[in-house]
């Protein structure tokens, strides 16, 4: 890589003040060898117990040490970039990871040498929570820090809001979700139930998850448990205007790690088909609405243990698909990228700062949304997603960075 710093290249007007996109996700092993490495860098200093990672290790192993994840990103990317370039967003779009190559810091430090300054993330968690947020942040800020240490120019880091309700997001899986239940045998398919799954959190987590006026106790949930129950709700909606069968839904969880004593969220998918069989339901689709692609949480605990234990029980079941590199979804991020921008640009006093503007003014963007909740706030304010141990984040109302 050049250590050249070229001159800030002009922000690519639909975008602008932004002058480039970056995704970030969590990183997976790509090969036997990365994946003691991968473990060691997702639980620094995190407690889970080594039973648990020899577990995993080993759901890891049985995929010849790969997971999807990486692949999954790499289709995203090459669908924002067609959907970029068939609407004319002249935003270089930009991949980084949390746990796995390419590195974060790597990623930023190729940005800032390409010029840019204004970056927008997008992360490939939809809800709030520290580990699909705040961490992220952290990761943020870890990186910025990385660079300021090295003497290279900092950029502006902002990151797009939630999008667990957006069409884009939302609309994938109302179809996935129709797709699966079609997989059931026709005999089921009336009576079948469906399973929201998503990853479990720690009780306490759940609880702190969001702004500080959603926070819960006593493992209600906070903004995690209710933008997923809002998603769950709204596909269960969806499916029952289509199909025109009232199916009974439940929002579980799935792979569990930490201490056996530390409250988690339940019930686990794998009791929750057991309670379904045990009360004579003749079927479920499991609709995994926590993952944004088929990683491994997906691959394994889902379609190797879930589908298991169904079968084990007799019970027909099917798994719907995730949003992945769908182009509903990639036109979600444009639209949250523009809208984003919209935003920033008529803070900034821009006088066409919005499509639309006209003789009467800017006019603020349009934020879709679907459900109960409206669209998330932009930036997360002070106190959402606390981390047990205080750390920088930056991309926030508390970022240490502009
Ligand atoms: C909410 C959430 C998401 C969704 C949001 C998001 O997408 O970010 C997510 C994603 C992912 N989690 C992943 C993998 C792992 N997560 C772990 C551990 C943990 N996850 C947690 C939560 C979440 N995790 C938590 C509270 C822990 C325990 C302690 C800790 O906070 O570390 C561990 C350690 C072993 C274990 O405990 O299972 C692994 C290996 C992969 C990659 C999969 C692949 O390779 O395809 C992905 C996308
Ligand atoms: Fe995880």
């Amino acid at each position: 890589m050049s250590a050249q710093h070229s001159p800030a290249p002009r922000p690519a007007a639909q975008g602008a003040p932004y002058d480039a996109l970056l995704l970030l996700s969590f990183g997976g092993p790509e090969g036997p060898d990365d994946v003691v490495p991968f473990l060691e860098n997702v639980t620094r200093g995190r407690g889970i117990p080594r039973e648990r990672l020899k577990e995993v290790g080993r759901h890891y192993y049985l995929f010849d040490g790969v997971s999807p994840i990486n692949a999954q990103n790499r289709e995203l990317l090459a669908a924002i970039r067609k959907d970029f370039a068939e609407h004319g967003v002249e935003l270089p779009v930009y991949w980084g990871n949390r746990n796995w190559a390419p590195y974060l810091t790597d990623t930023l430090r190729e940005m800032v040498a390409d010029g840019h300054r204004r970056i927008l993330t997008l992360t490939t968690s939809a809800y709030a929570s520290y580990s699909g947020c705040r961490q992220y942040r952290e990761n943020l800020a870890d990186a910025l820090a990385a660079l300021e240490a090295e003497g290279l120019p900092l950029p502006r880091v902002d990151k797009l809001r939630h999008y667990f309700n957006h069409p884009g997001f939302v609309r994938p899986m109302v179809d996935a979700t129709l797709a699966a239940l079609a997989e059931l045998p026709a005999e089921v398919r009336d009576g079948a139930h469906l399973a929201f799954t998503t990853h479990s959190i720690p009780t306490a987590a759940a609880d702190t998850s969001g702004p500080v006026e959603a926070h819960t106790e006593d493992g209600r949930g906070g903004a995690y448990v209710a933008q997923h129950l809002d998603v769950a709700r709204l596909i269960a909606d969806a499916v029952r205007e289509e199909t025109g069968a009232e199916r009974p839904w439940r929002l579980v969880y799935q792979s569990r790690s930490g201490a056996p004593h530390i409250p988690w969220l339940e019930p686990d998918i794998c009791d929750h088909l057991e309670e379904l069989h045990g009360a004579g339901v003749p079927g479920a689709v499991m609709v995994p609405i926590g993952f944004v692609s088929d990683h491994m949480e997906v691959r394994y605990d889902l379609d190797t243990e879930a589908a298991a234990k169904a079968a084990e029980l007799g019970l027909p079941v099917a798994r719907a698909a995730t949003v992945g590199a769908d182009p509903r979804f990639a036109a979600a991020v444009r639209e949250l990228v523009l809208e984003r921008a919209a935003t920033e640009r008529l803070a900034a006093g821009d006088a066409d700062a919005a499509p639309g503007a006209g003789e009467t003014g800017p006019t603020a963007p349009r934020r879709c949304a679907l459900g109960s909740l409206g669209p998330s706030h932009d930036v997360c304010p002070v106190g959402c997603c606390p981390a047990r141990t205080p750390r920088p984040a930056a991309a926030g109302a508390d970022s240490p960075y502009a």
